[in-house]
């Protein structure tokens, strides 16, 4: 098997360009035949643009896209019957009904030879809503009328552009079910989200885009793994108090400055601790902390040792580029 083969979306050094201004700055990455993978990002980072490149929406401006092994652009008449699209904002026809929507759309797609998925609308619970009108739908119903038109012709990849926005949280669940069922089947998904906890329960890898660039990517453990441990606490005294006892603030703990945060009802500190952290220099932290807090006769509050999580991964990102 080559490689383009095991790859199901291929791409290198993308770029693409609105006028003047490149919103998608050379990014590489590629999603492995079967798997689900996360596109995260800040707003504006450029996740959209490169969906719709690969989807064959729009043309690359540098790079290469490439999706079953064929340019997404232009090759897209060839591939677009072997992928399923889910929009940010699909154009529906506001007075068609929902089951005429799917027909219609199951119609443009019929040339495709591929036996129309039964039950779409069943699965994504909209099959009790199959005569209502487009437009009288809630939002979030129609984000699942978008879903049961990006599944309902078995295509190989899928493209989810935002699929759980404006959906409750049941709504979500189920479509998560979903989209554990299409990974079941074999089916490649590429998704954009702004839930990072959807990013973790569904995404096999996960790339985290930022003003056009990629800045982590990888499973979510190597992601995480590149946060340190964090150590918080906190003393129930206030600043002049901490300085008349203490003389200075809480130590550097394994090469890491402490945040120090006033409030009303005493002082926050926080340790990020360099990523990965060894047990050791946790361990060796720790013991640093307590031997200060013991010498000064100090009762740390609230003491909490924790793992990096992908918030901190993703806030690690902006704060570093700017
Ligand atoms: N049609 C357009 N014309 C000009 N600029 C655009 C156009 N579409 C997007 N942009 C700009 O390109 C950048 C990337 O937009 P894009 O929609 O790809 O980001 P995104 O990561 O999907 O953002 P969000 O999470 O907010 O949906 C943004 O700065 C956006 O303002």
């Amino acid at each position: 098997m080559t490689i383009t083969q095991r790859n199901a979306v291929e791409v290198t050094d993308l770029r693409c360009r609105y006028g003047d201004f490149e919103a998608v700055r050379g990014i590489s990455f590629t999603v492995r035949a079967g798997e689900v993978f996360a596109l995260l990002g800040t707003n504006g980072a450029g996740k959209t643009t490169t969906v719709e490149v690969l989807e064959g929406f729009r043309p690359a401006h540098g790079g290469v896209a490439k999706v079953l092994g064929l340019d997404s652009y232009r090759q897209r008449r060839a591939l677009r019957p072997r992928i399923g699209v889910m929009l940010q904002e699909a154009g529906f026809f506001g007075d068609l009904s929902v089951a005429e929507t799917v027909r219609l759309w199951e119609g443009l797609e019929a040339d495709t030879g591929r036996r129309p998925l039964g039950g779409a609308l069943e699965r994504v619970g909209l099959k009790n809503k199959a005569r209502t009108k487009v437009r009288q739908l809630s939002g979030g119903q129609k984000r699942r009328l978008d879903l049961a038109m990006a599944i309902v012709t078995r295509p190989e990849v899928i493209f989810l552009d935002e699929p759980t926005t404006g959906m409750d949280p049941e709504a979500r669940r189920d479509t998560w079910a979903i989209i554990e069922e299409l990974r079941e089947t074999g089916t490649t998904v590429l998704l954009t989200t702004h839930y990072l906890e959807e990013a973790e329960r569904l995404a096999d890898r996960l790339a985290i885009m930022h003003e056009g660039r990629i800045h982590q990517y990888g499973t979510v453990e190597d992601v995480v793994a590149t946060c340190g441990d964090r150590i918080s606490f906190r003393l129930a005294m206030s600043p002049q108090e901490l300085r008349s006892r203490v003389g200075e603030g809480p130590p550097v703990l394994a090469g890491s400055a402490p945040t120090v945060t006033y409030m009303e009802e005493g002082i926050g500190v926080l340790y990020t601790l360099p990523g990965p952290s060894a047990p050791d220099t946790v361990q060796r932290a720790h013991y640093t902390l307590l031997s200060w807090a013991d010498k000064h006769d100090l009762i740390l509050h609230r003491l909490e040792l924790r793992k990096g999580t992908l918030e901190d991964a993703f806030l690690r990102v902006v704060g570093e580029a700017r």
